[in-house]
This record gives C-alpha cells, structure tokens and sequence, in this order.
C-alpha cells in the first residue's frame, strides 16, 4: 500500500518523528534478530529499515558507505587485511574494494536476512560481495574474534545498527579491547558513531573507553545523511600505539591517487580528500565535551 511511513517515540531519537512517503512495499519479515523492512520510497528510491530505523536509503547511502570505509583506509598506507563488523547489505564492501592495496576483507555479519535482502533489492551494494577477496562469516563478531589471531587487521570497520538490539554488546568495553587486540601496532578502527545533537552521552561513554583502549589516537567525525534522525552520523576513528602515528584530519593515502589507478568501479558520489579533512571539524560543544581529542 502507498502512504507515509512514520516512526515516532523511537529511544534513539525520542519526542521526534521521521516520515518518509512509502510508493510501495517491498518487504516486511521477522528474522531471528530483528524486523527486515523494505519500501520504495517517493524521493530517496528504495529504503532498507531495521527495527524501525532506517539503515540506509539509495539516495543518501552514498555518504554513509564512503566515509566509513575511506575514513580509516586512507588514513593508513598500504592497507591489506581489512574487517567488517556488520555491513551485511554490502555497502561497505563495494568502497573497500577501490583499494587495490587490499588483499583480504572479511565480513562478520550476524543476520543472514539482510544479505538476502540486499542482495535481492539493493544490487547496487549487495555488489560488495562479488570481490574475489571478501570471506563472508555469518554469525556474532565477538565470538568470530575469539578465534582471531591478535594482529592480524590493519584496518577493522564496525559498521552496526544502533545499540538497542543486536548491536548493542558493539558498544561495551570488552568489545573495543577485543577489537584492539585484533588490530596489529599502528592498525585503525572506524565504527558508526550516532549523531552528535542526539547522542552526545552515548559519544562520550564510547570516546572515554576508547582514548583507555586505544592508546594511539582517537577522533570523531561526522557527515550528513538526509535519512538519518537529526540529519548527521558519526564516526569514531581510532588507532593502536607502537605503530607510525595516524593523522587522521590529514590523509596519508588519498582517494585521488587511487582513483587514477582503478577506473572501472562506480565512481565516489561524497568522498574526497576535503571532505575527509572537513569530517573532522567539530562544534566547540562537542570538542569540549570530548576528551582526548
Ligand atoms: N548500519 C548503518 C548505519 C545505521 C545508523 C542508524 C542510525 N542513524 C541515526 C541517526 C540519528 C538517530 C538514530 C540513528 N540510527
């Protein structure tokens, strides 16, 4: 049926309501963790909803995928082993795939359905998984970690929902020093990091445990995405000592030079080495609220 799709009295953005025009349904099922939505919408084409929040949409998926991926990576010089936690509709994937200094991506994501999904109506991510390098694991990352050897990424992309659900042990403690043991001296961490007008309390916790766990550097940026609550999302950067320090704000390996390398891929639609610089510039409430920065 057509209409208005609107969630109200959601946690993550409480006494709001976001409505978008729905042209037609597409999907709506149960999996084991969560509710898979799917809807054409009138003016940001199809939109993938998780639990009544929206994940991502064809329009403005653009900015979300390439700053979560080409934040950290560009970030690093030869990046090689690269982990995804989450990021099952495959977004992520496809903007890895545009470093050919990449030899191994793996992908730990917990629900199958959103593969499926994505695969069957969002193509044009779901591409991701077609690179020769990605090693798909279904199942919970905490537990594919415990069987990960310390070091072995120089780049990990936590690419999560929001702590209410599946992802919520992503936020915690162990999880973060489980990530830095994953990552070898030097290595960089990029997780989705909600929006500073919304979520300052929860940045503050994740930013305190990660300037304890990740004793190199940690940063917060941040990008708009129309589809998002509040317009924004952010990012949390963040690296491990003993290796060359990481200069986030200023990119070591740009997109540029890449670019001229590899020109049959889709080209970037937001991502570019101003905007990366860009990402990093915070409002004073924030940077005074925000230790370690
Ligand atoms: N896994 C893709 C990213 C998911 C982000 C979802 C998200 N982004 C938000 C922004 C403001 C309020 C709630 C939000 N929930």
């Amino acid at each position: 049926k057509s209409g208005n799709v609107t969630y109200y009295n959601n946690p993550m953005w409480p006494g709001e309501a976001h409505s978008l025009k729905m042209e037609k349904l597409l999907f709506q099922e149960k999996s084991e963790y969560q509710e898979v939505l799917v809807f054409e919408s009138s003016s940001y084409g199809k939109v993938l909803v998780l639990d009544g929040i929206v994940q991502l949409t064809q329009k403005d998926e653009c900015a979300y995928q390439e700053m979560i991926a080409h934040l950290p990576l560009c970030s690093i010089k030869t990046p090689k082993n690269v982990l995804v936690v989450g990021g099952g509709d495959g977004g992520v994937l496809r903007e890895i795939a545009r470093h050919n200094s990449v030899e191994l991506i793996d992908i730990c994501e917990i629900d199958k359905m959103v593969i499926d999904v994505s695969k069957k109506f969002f193509p044009e991510l779901a591409i991701g998984f077609d690179d020769p390098r990605v090693q798909l694991h279904v199942g919970d990352a905490v537990e594919f970690l415990r069987n990960s050897p310390d070091g072995k990424y120089d780049a990990i992309i936590v690419d999560s929902s929001d702590p209410v659900g599946p992802a919520q042990e992503l936020v915690e403690r162990p999880f973060f020093e489980t990530l830095a043991t994953a990552l070898r001296p030097g290595g960089v961490l990029c997780n989705m990091a909600e929006s500073m007008w919304l979520h300052t309390h929860l940045i503050q916790d994740m930013l305190s445990v990660c300037c304890e766990t990740f004793k190199g550097s940690v940063h917060y940026a941040w990008a708009s995405v129309p589809t998002y609550p509040s317009g924004v999302i952010g990012f949390l950067l963040c690296s491990t000592e003993g290796g060359p320090p990481v200069d986030f704000q200023n990119p070591i390996n740009p997109i540029e030079q890449l670019e001229r390398a590899v020109q049959h891929r889709r080209e970037l639609r937001f991502y570019n080495s101003e905007m990366h610089r860009a990402a990093f510039a915070l409002p004073s409430y924030l940077r005074r609220e925000v230790p370690c920065l």
